[in-house]
């Protein structure tokens, strides 16, 4: 079994942070969290004082990805199964892990060439969670959400993840691809309940900005209702309508973020019982809805 618990954080970077702001706590209605970067944004979901942090840059991409694991033993235990895997790992200062708000972190690149952060001991906020249209965000042991990475080389990747980070398979979607190519498959993994915390979808990959997708849940459909009128209010641009997904049963949308990659934002995601479970291939992505057919086309990557 794996060590990791979780999606525990994401930094993302922007060259647009007002917009960036208004996105965030207007639109999908995240708390404003605390940190200690003046410049930064730091959005709250639960008792974490921050769970996205966006920073100011040149350009739109993903900086880190933290992943959760329960203690000082496990993260030990991690760094080592990584340097046996031919990677390099740098662990993070005194002074890096207390401005992450965490005891202790690591970090390493990925084959996907994502920055990785695994960290434990996340310091706690325990002043209420002030979402500003009353929406409670699902967390908890499920972690923050899932993030959706290009992938150039996927079997290299998939295995890095299941084989080194012990993530466990959650099925697969082929997606249209000529004939010489193979079979082109999204994998879905996770670590929890939550049915993927990371997806590996075949994409080319050229840098920023990194990063497809980051789902968030909330507890109500009204709440995945009400940030949907905010996107078209606020001129955002829908990627993708309201549908379910087959695989997570999530109820979802996907909005452009400044920056060229979406936020999904659903609720009613399925749990995972490893007992009874088997990966499984998906032959739609969605029961109904989610049209694509709007989306502007990603960021070049
Ligand atoms: C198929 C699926 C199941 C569960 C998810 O959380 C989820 O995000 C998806 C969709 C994955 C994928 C994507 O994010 C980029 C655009 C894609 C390739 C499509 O056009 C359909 C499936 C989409
Ligand atoms: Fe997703």
């Amino acid at each position: 079994m794996t060590d990791i618990k979780g999606l525990g954080y994401l930094k993302v970077q922007t060259n647009d942070m007002d917009r960036w702001r208004t996105f965030a706590f207007d639109v999908l209605g995240f708390a404003q969290g605390s940190g200690p970067d003046d410049d930064a944004l730091y959005l709250r979901m639960d008792e974490r004082a921050a769970r996205i942090i966006v920073v100011p840059g040149e350009t739109d991409e993903i900086v880190t990805i933290g992943w959760e694991v329960r203690d000082g033993a496990a993260l030990q235990r991690v760094r080592e199964t990584v340097e046996r895997a031919g990677v390099a790992v740098k662990p993070l200062s005194v002074e890096e892990a207390d401005a992450r708000r965490v005891e202790e972190a690591i970090t390493f690149i990925d084959p996907t060439g994502a920055t990785l952060e695994v960290f434990h001991g996340a310091v706690l906020d325990h002043s209420p969670v002030v979402t500003p249209f009353g929406a409670k965000f699902v967390t908890g042991a499920q972690g923050l959400g899932h993030v959706v990475l290009p992938v150039m080389d996927s079997p290299a990747a998939f295995s890095f993840y299941t084989d080194v980070l012990g993530f466990l398979p959650r099925g697969a979607f082929r997606i249209p691809a000529p004939p010489e190519f193979g079979p082109v498959r999204i994998r879905f993994l996770g670590v929890n309940e939550r049915h993927h915390s990371l997806a590996l979808c075949p994409a080319p990959h050229g840098g920023a900005p990194g990063l497809i997708h980051v789902m968030v849940e909330v507890d109500t459909l009204d709440a995945v209702g009400q940030a949907l009128d905010r996107v078209a209010k606020d001129g955002f641009s829908l990627s993708s309508t309201l549908g379910r997904h087959t695989n997570d049963k999530m109820v979802s949308f996907y909005v452009r973020a400044p920056g060229g990659w979406d936020i999904e934002f659903g609720t009613e995601g399925m749990k995972v019982d490893e007992t009874h479970y088997s990966a499984e291939e998906i032959t739609a992505d969605s029961y109904w809805g989610h049209d694509w057919s709007g989306s502007e086309p990603l960021a070049a990557m």
